[in-house]
């Protein structure tokens, strides 16, 4: 593990599209193994802020290095970073296996450690039995999980999920829980970006939620909940409510 002190710092991290500021201005310090989940409502700037982070869009402004290397060095960065995006980029015509063993010769995985890899992963997600069919006769689901086994295959220090459970069934679902629980555990770093707020209470450490490119409030999930007043027990919801509206909502920010 590097010396680096975070994983994931961002310092006034600022993307801007033409006349639109996709991401105002966002700090991130995010400690090495750990789960930090990324929340927001929809065009927050959530996914611009991920490519950003795994150099996939230059910054407009400011500066993020992942385990200290500065994301505009996609060398430096490149083997520290996993992602998984929201579309997983898959070649329809090839199978599961040769995309995935495509992925790992683009990671420079040598070949028997790939393989090892790759059928550990199949056989986890219940993939083995097809991993011989064209991707273009895959359920949006095996597509999933074929884009995540693609974005952990090399074993990344820092792995960016953008809804990594989006079209899993429970069991799926399941699996890639226990999966980033255990990654963290081997001090993995991983981002998680998720609307469904059940998958970031159980598995983060913190909690960051980025509204109109700014991030609007962070901390331990255990923290937010107690700044927020509600009727029931306070959830991550209630933390998202409170902080991503400032009229109607049925709870309030303390
Ligand atoms: N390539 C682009 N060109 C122009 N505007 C863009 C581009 N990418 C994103 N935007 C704009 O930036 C803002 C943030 O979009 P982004 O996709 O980062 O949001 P998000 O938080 O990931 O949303 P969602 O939860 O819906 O996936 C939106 O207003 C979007 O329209």
């Amino acid at each position: 593990m590097s010396a680096a002190q975070f994983a994931i710092d961002a310092t006034g991290l600022r993307k801007r599209f033409g006349n639109t500021v996709a991401v105002d201005s966002v700090d991130l310090a995010v400690d090495h193994g750990t789960v930090y989940g990324f929340l927001g409502p929809n065009g927050a700037g959530k996914t611009t802020t991920m490519r950003m982070l795994t150099t996939l869009t230059r910054p407009s402004a400011g500066e993020a290095r992942i385990v200290g290397a500065p994301v505009t060095d996609r060398d430096a960065v490149r083997d520290s970073i996993g992602y998984l995006p929201e579309d997983p980029p898959v070649f329809d015509e090839l199978t599961g296996r040769e995309q995935l063993t495509y992925f790992a010769r683009l990671r420079d995985i040598p070949t028997p450690e790939a393989d090892r890899r790759i059928d550990a992963w199949l056989e986890r997600f219940d993939l083995a039995g097809d991993a011989g069919k064209r991707i273009e006769e895959y359920s949006k689901g095996m597509r999933q999980k074929i884009g995540l086994v693609q974005a952990l295959l090399h074993e990344p220090d820092v792995c960016f999920l953008d809804e990594p459970t989006s079209g899993l069934d429970p069991r799926a679902a399941r699996t890639v829980m226990n999966a980033i629980a255990e990654m963290a555990d081997e001090g993995r770093t991983i981002f998680l970006s998720t609307h469904i707020l059940s998958v970031v209470e159980e598995l983060a450490d913190a909690v960051g939620v980025l509204a109109d490119g700014r991030i609007v409030t962070e901390g331990a999930p255990e923290t937010l909940t107690r700044q927020v007043e509600s009727d029931s027990d306070p959830t991550l919801e209630d933390v998202f409510l409170a902080v991503t509206t400032d009229h109607g909502a049925a709870v309030q920010w303390r």
